[in-house]
């Protein structure tokens, strides 16, 4: 049996009632970081609470050669997969858990709050405004990707917001919103079509964490605002919905 448990968003306590039940009565805990992370604990904390021992893999271990662990205990044994936010949205999962069906192992999903949500609770935008979502990727020996800016040109098309995920490294570490614009902005220089001329931007920093930090402004002064810690994401809104107008003035601070 193979169960695939969302933790949430920030820290330990974020985990569902079932989800921790899960956890208590299984046999083997594994985890991934690399997709998100909870950045308000330690494994020891997620270990201590959980009352479990917890194996975490790398993207290579799930991705690549899952049948060497996480499957191979799973034909029969009861393992939980762990990983920040809900487990299924913005990752790879589904194809581990296909695989895990393939094999003839039983698989579940316990949901945990994902970052897809809470956008939309922190900030006011509706969540039916949003189209297609990309992730703003670290240069690749120095090839800015320009994916998230052709799929900002599409949603904004089409009246829609975009949600920009922002990379996870092992070597550099957690983009943030200051990075991400910057990399767009290089984009709109180079292709000079006008996408982001005075475009708004909606910066969130740790949701779900006591502390969050959500600001919206033009992305020429948000590219320089101090967002402080891990982790951040960002939205380039399309044209706002009055109410979004006035959630964005009273939860993030919007002067238009
Ligand atoms: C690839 S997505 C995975 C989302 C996760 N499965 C979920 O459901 O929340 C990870 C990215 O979402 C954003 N993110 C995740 N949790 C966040 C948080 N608590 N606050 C701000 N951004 C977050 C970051 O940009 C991070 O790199």
């Amino acid at each position: 049996m193979l169960t695939f448990i969302g933790l949430g968003l920030w820290d330990e306590k974020d985990i569902s009632l079932k989800g921790l039940e899960a956890i208590k009565k299984a046999d083997v805990a594994y985890a991934e970081f690399y997709t998100s992370r909870l950045m308000g604990a330690t494994l020891e904390k997620l270990e201590a609470l959980y009352g479990k021992p917890i194996k975490v893999l790398d993207r290579e271990d799930v991705e690549q050669h899952p049948e060497d662990s996480i499957l191979k205990d799973a034909v029969d044994k009861d393992v939980v997969f762990l990983t920040g936010g809900d487990a299924m949205v913005a990752t790879t999962h589904v194809d581990l858990r296909l695989r895990a069906q393939k094999m003839g192992i039983q698989t579940a999903v316990i949901h945990g709050a994902s970052i897809a949500s809470a956008v939309c609770g922190v900030t006011g935008l509706q969540n039916y405004r949003f189209g297609k979502s990309a992730t703003i990727a670290f240069p690749y020996r120095s090839i800015v990707s320009e994916t998230p800016y052709d799929t900002i040109k599409m949603n904004k098309a089409n009246g829609l917001h975009t949600l920009l995920f922002l990379d996870i490294d092992k070597a550099q570490g957690y983009m943030t919103i200051n990075k991400g614009i910057e990399l767009l902005l290089l984009v709109e220089e180079r292709r000079k079509e006008g996408v982001l001329r005075d475009a708004l931007g909606v910066g969130v920093a740790r949701a779900g964490s006591p502390e969050p930090c959500v600001k919206a402004a033009r992305l020429d002064s948000l590219k320089s605002y101090d967002f402080g810690g891990p982790l951040h994401i960002l939205v380039i809104p399309a044209e706002l919905h009055f109410l979004e107008e006035e959630a964005l003035e009273a939860l993030a601070g919007l002067r238009l």
